[in-house]
């Protein structure tokens, strides 16, 4: 770990309508993109909701940059942008009007920049929000959080709703940015393309509670789907990171940790007749909804 984090979250609970999130602890890095992956309703917006201080009634610590969220000085505000789903109040007010508003709490806000981005987005200046697509309002979301250049962005949803091409010109802002900006996001997403193309961490949220964060790359690595030669294998529940065995004419595992899998298999004298990659679709969802460590199938 290194330095102050841009977000830290320590032992954070909160509730609304029956629904209880946390404890949470989480703490990000500077410069990566983090996706927040959970079921509906798993209370990820809450969670984002939390950190930007709009949800008051939590218990629990987070920082910004090493400064109580709590402290609404600049000094804490111009580093962190919020990008909810949707911009709640805005409907009577044109993208010129929000910059206008917005704009005053950045230091680092330029207008050609904004203008920029915005034509690019191909957005309309001085239409009023309230008569715009939902695919046009998350563009002006993504317009405004973005011209801020703050080091972290909190987005719900960003790709929510956007065009092919909106997506890859997203993508592409952050792409840029990342040559000028030393920026932290962390996104909430359903799109499992949006993890593989944006994401460098991920962080599931179940049940109210945190896992990970794991290193995508190193999760796809990972998982993995082994078909074996044997016909039984000797002691199932022995092999490390095995969470799933279909015993068949072709035997096959799904393992959590296919190094160690492989090596206890190949010191045991069993073989591998074929090694694939969990899809990080699979992946997901067995992350997501894994209640036990091992399920097994006859
Ligand atoms: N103000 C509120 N009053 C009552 N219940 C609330 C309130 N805010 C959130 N909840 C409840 O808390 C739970 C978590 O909501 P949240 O919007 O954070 O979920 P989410 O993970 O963002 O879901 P989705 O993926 O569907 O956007 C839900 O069951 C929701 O109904």
């Amino acid at each position: 770990m290194s330095g102050v984090s841009p977000l830290h979250i320590e032992q954070l609970t909160t509730e609304a309508g029956g629904f209880r999130l946390g404890p949470v602890n989480l703490r990000l890095e500077p410069g990566l993109i983090y996706a927040l992956v959970g079921p509906n309703g798993s209370g990820k917006s809450m969670l984002l909701k939390c950190c930007m201080n709009l949800i008051k009634t939590y218990t629990g610590h987070v920082s910004l940059f090493g400064l109580s969220s709590g402290r609404e000085e600049p000094s804490v505000c111009e580093r962190v942008a919020f990008s909810p789903d949707p911009l709640e109040g805005c409907e009577p007010f044109t993208l010129l009007q929000m910059e206008s508003f917005i704009a005053p709490w950045y230091a680092a806000w330029d207008h050609r920049d904004f203008l920029r981005r915005a034509e690019q987005f191909r957005l309309p200046l001085k239409k009023r929000y309230g008569l715009l697509s939902q695919g046009e309002r998350k563009k002006i979301a993504l317009t405004l959080a973005l011209s801020t250049r703050a080091p972290l962005l909190l987005l719900d949803e960003p790709t929510d709703g956007l065009d092919i091409a909106s997506r890859s010109r997203f993508k592409q802002m952050l792409v840029e940015d990342a040559d000028t900006l030393e920026r932290t996001i962390l996104l909430t997403t359903h799109s499992v393309e949006d993890i593989r193309k944006l994401a460098d961490y991920i962080v599931l949220l179940k049940n109210g509670q945190i896992e990970g964060p794991y290193e995508k790359d190193a999760l796809t690595e990972s998982w993995r789907r082994f078909w074996l030669s044997g016909e039984a294998l000797p002691d199932i529940a022995g092999i490390p990171g095995v969470v799933e065995y279909s015993q068949s004419a072709f035997p096959q595992l799904v393992t959590r940790d296919g190094a160690a899998t492989m090596a206890y298999l190949t010191g045991h004298g069993i073989e591998i007749t074929k090694d694939q990659p969990l899809s990080l679709d699979e992946l997901l969802e067995r992350l997501l909804h894994e209640q036990t460590p091992m399920e097994w199938k006859g």
